[in-house]
C-alpha cells in the first residue's frame, strides 16, 4: 500500500527491512525484496508520488519538469569553473532521478564493471557476472507506434521480461541520422557499433531508452506499479524524509537498524527499527549525508559541525566522480522544423507517438582519445581499460546549426559531499570538484578534437559548413578555459561517495555485500557506492548493482 505521509503509518507496523530513498536502487530493492511474501519492507521516500502526473510520464517534457520533484540543489562554489556554482537537480519523488532523468539507457563499457569486480575484490561485480542482471532488469520493447528498428541494436545483448521497459526511438532515421551512418562508413576513427550495450560501446549508435508504449519508464513504473503496490507486504511511504539512522543501545558491536523519519521539511520526528536490516538507498548525494548526520563518517569533518562520531569512517562523503559537459557547435545548411508542442500534446494523449515520445537525439558517439595524443604519455590514463571510451559526443541537428556537447567520460577530478551543521535538515555541501585535475582540460580539448574531426569527414561535406567553437586550436588558452568554466555543465551522474571496496580493507565505505564497513544491519544500494562514473549514463548501472544486491540480500535472509 501506498501512505501518503507519516501520519498514516500505524505506530503498531512492524518491519524486516527499511529502503531509505525510492529511487532506482530503492525502488528495485523494495520490490525485489518483497516478492517474498516474508519479508515485510517498509519503502521511505521524501518525495511524492510518481503516478498521474503528465510531465514525468511524457519523455519529451524531460527538459521542463516542475521543480517540486527536484531536491534543487547547488553546489558549492566551483574552483574548477572559476567560482561558479552550479544547480544540480536530484530527482524527490517516486522513482528518484529516473523519474526526471533523460532517458538514456547506456551500459558502459565492459571493463567499467571488470574495475568494480578488482576494487570490490569480488568478481560478482564483473561483467560477465552481472550481465545475467541486465537480462533480469530489462525488457527491450517495439519503439512507440512499433517501427521497425532492425539493424539499430542487437537483440542477443537484451532482455526480453524484466521489468524496465528499453525502446528505440519513435521516429528515423532522419536523413541527419543516415549522413551520421553514412560518415562511420566513410572514416576510420568512429566506426557504426550496431549495439552500444555489449559492453563495447565505443562508435557510433542508435540511442536506447527507458520507454515503454511512448511514456517514461522510470524505477517507480517499472518496479512499483499496481502489482507491486498491492502486495500487503510492502509499504510505500511518501513525502517523509529519513533524517537519522540511530544505533541499538545494547548491541556490543555498533548494530544499527533503526531510522529517524520527519515529515518533509521538518516536523515532529517518528522512530521506526527494521527486524533484519536497513538499506540506504537515498542516491549519492543523500545517502552519504544521512550517514554523516549520524555520526558515521570522518571524524575531523564531524566535530567541526559538532555531530557526535559513532563511527570513524573516513571515506563517507568522498571521491565523488560525475560527468562534465562542454556544449559546442556547428554551421549547418539545415532548415529548423520547429514542433508544434500543442499538436504533438494531442498526438501523444491519442496514441502515445509522435516527437513527445522521444526525449534526446537519436544518436551517440563514445570515443577515446586517440593512442598517440600526448596527454595520455603525460598522464596515466583514467579509463577502466582499453575497451572503454573517454568521451561521449551527442549530436542534435538544429537547422542552421549541429550542435552537441562533449561528455568527459572519465574524469580524473573528484568532488565530495559534506554535511554544513549539525541540522540534518540542512542541505549538504556538494563540491563537483569538477576540472580540478589538470587532465579533465585537456582531455576536454581532446574531445572537441575528436567530435571536429568527425564532421569533417566526407559525408558532412555539403552539410555542415564550419566550426563554430570554442575551438581549442584557434583560442587562446586563457580564454578557452575561460569559455569551458563558463559553459561546462553537468550530466548529473554523481558516483562513488560511498564507494564499495574489498573485505578488509581500509578504504571505501561498504565491502562487496555492500554492507557498510564495521556496522552490522545497514546497507547501502544506490549510485553512491559504484566506485568510479561509468563510461555511460548511470541509471543502467544503478539498476544492476540494485538487481545483484538484492539477490545477495535475499541468500542472506
Ligand atoms: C536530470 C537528470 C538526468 C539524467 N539523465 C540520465 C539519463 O538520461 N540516463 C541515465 O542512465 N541516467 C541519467 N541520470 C542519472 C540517473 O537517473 C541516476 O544515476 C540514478 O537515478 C541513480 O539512482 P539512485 O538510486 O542512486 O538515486 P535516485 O534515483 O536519485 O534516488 C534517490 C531517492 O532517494 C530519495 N531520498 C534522498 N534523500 C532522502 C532522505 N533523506 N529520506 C528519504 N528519501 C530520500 C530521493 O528523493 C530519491 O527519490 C540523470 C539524472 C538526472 C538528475
Amino acid at each position: 500500500k501506498v501512505l501518503s505521509d507519516l501520519t498514516e503509518l500505524s505506530a503498531q507496523a512492524s518491519f524486516d527491512f527499511i529502503v531509505v530513498g525510492g529511487g532506482v536502487g530503492g525502488s528495485v530493492v523494495a520490490s525485489r525484496l518483497s516478492e517474498n511474501p516474508r519479508h515485510n519492507v517498509l519503502l521511505v521516500e521524501a518525495g511524492p508520488e510518481n503516478q498521474g502526473v503528465t510531465e514525468i510520464a511524457v519523455p519529451g517534457f524531460f527538459f521542463f519538469i516542475n521543480g517540486t520533484y527536484s531536491w534543487g540543489h547547488t553546489s558549492t562554489p566551483q574552483v574548477g569553473l572559476g567560482g561558479r556554482s552550479m544547480p544540480y537537480t536530484q530527482g524527490r519523488v517516486l522513482g528518484g532521478s529516473s523519474s526526471l532523468n533523460g532517458m538514456m539507457y547506456t551500459r558502459g563499457s565492459s571493463d567499467d564493471y571488470d574495475l568494480w569486480g578488482k576494487v570490490s575484490g569480488d568478481s560478482r561485480w564483473s561483467w560477465k557476472n552481472l550481465f545475467p542482471y541486465f537480462l533480469k532488469n530489462e525488457q527491450l520493447v517495439p519503439p512507440p507506434g512499433g517501427r521497425n528498428a532492425t539493424g539499430q541494436y542487437d537483440p542477443r545483448y537484451h532482455g526480453r521480461n524484466g521489468p524496465l521497459h528499453v525502446s528505440l526511438p519513435w521516429a528515423g532515421p532522419t536523413d541527419f541520422d543516415l549522413l551520421a551512418v553514412k560518415n562511420a562508413e566513410a572514416q576510420d576513427e568512429i566506426k557504426f557499433n550496431q549495439e552500444p550495450n555489449s559492453g563495447k560501446n565505443a562508435g557510433l549508435s542508435y540511442v536506447q531508452s527507458t520507454i515503454g508504449n511512448g511514456e517514461r519508464w522510470s524505477a517507480a513504473v517499472g518496479f512499483l506499479g499496481e502489482k507491486a503496490r498491492e502486495r500487503p507486504n510492502l509499504t510505500i511511504l511518501l513525502n517523509t524524509q529519513t533524517t537519522r539512522v540511530l544505533p541499538s543501545n545494547n548491541a556490543r558491536n555498533l548494530d544499527i537498524r533503526t531510522v529517524e523519519l520527519v515529515p518533509l521539511g521538518g516536523g515532529n520526528a517518528t522512530i521506526v527499527a527494521a527486524k533484519k536490516e536497513v538499506i540506504l538507498s537515498a542516491g549519492a548525494f543523500g545517502s552519504p549525508t544521512i550517514l554523516l548526520n549520524s555520526g558515521i563518517g570522518p571524524k575531523k569533518e564531524l566535530n567541526k559541525v559538532k555531530v557526535k562520531t559513532i563511527h570513524d569512517l573516513p571515506d563517507v562523503g568522498k571521491g565523488l566522480s560525475d560527468h562534465l559537459i562542454f556544449p559546442v557547435a556547428w554551421s549547418a545548411n539545415g532548415v529548423a522544423q520547429p514542433v508544434d508542442t500543442a499538436a504533438a500534446l494531442e498526438q501523444w494523449q491519442t496514441n502515445r507517438t509522435g516527437p513527445l515520445s522521444e526525449a534526446v537525439g537519436h544518436q551517440i558517439i563514445f570515443a577515446r582519445i586517440p593512442k598517440e595524443a600526448q596527454l595520455l604519455k603525460d598522464y596515466r590514463d583514467p579509463a577502466s581499460g582499453p575497451n572503454a571510451p573517454h568521451f561521449e559526443i551527442t549530436l542534435a541537428s538544429q537547422g542552421p546549426q549541429v550542435g552537441g556537447y562533449v561528455v568527459l567520460l572519465t574524469p580524473r577530478s573528484r568532488g565530495s559531499v559534506k554535511i554544513r551543521s549539525n541540522n540534518p535538515l540542512d542541505r549538504p555541501l556538494i563540491d563537483l570538484g569538477y576540472l580540478t585535475d589538470p587532465f579533465d582540460t585537456l582531455a576536454i580539448k581532446e574531445g572537441v578534437r575528436v567530435a571536429k574531426r568527425w564532421y569533417q569527414g566526407p559525408a558532412y561535406e555539403d552539410y555542415v559548413t564550419g566550426f563554430l567553437g570554442p575551438d581549442p586550436d584557434t583560442l587562446a588558452d586563457k580564454e578557452f578555459v575561460e569559455l569551458l568554466q563558463q559553459t561546462a555543465g553537468t550530466f548529473w551522474h554523481p558516483v562513488g561517495t560511498n564507494s564499495i571496496s574489498a573485505k578488509g580493507s581500509k578504504k571505501g565505505v561498504v565491502d562487496s555485500d555492500l554492507k557498510v564497513k564495521g556496522v552490522k544491519g545497514l546497507r547501502i544500494v544506490d549510485a553512491s557506492v559504484i566506485p568510479y562514473v561509468p563510461t555511460a549514463h548511470t541509471q543502467a548501472a544503478t539498476y544492476v548493482l540494485a538487481e545483484r544486491a538484492a539477490d545477495i540480500i535475499k541468500e542472506d535472509w
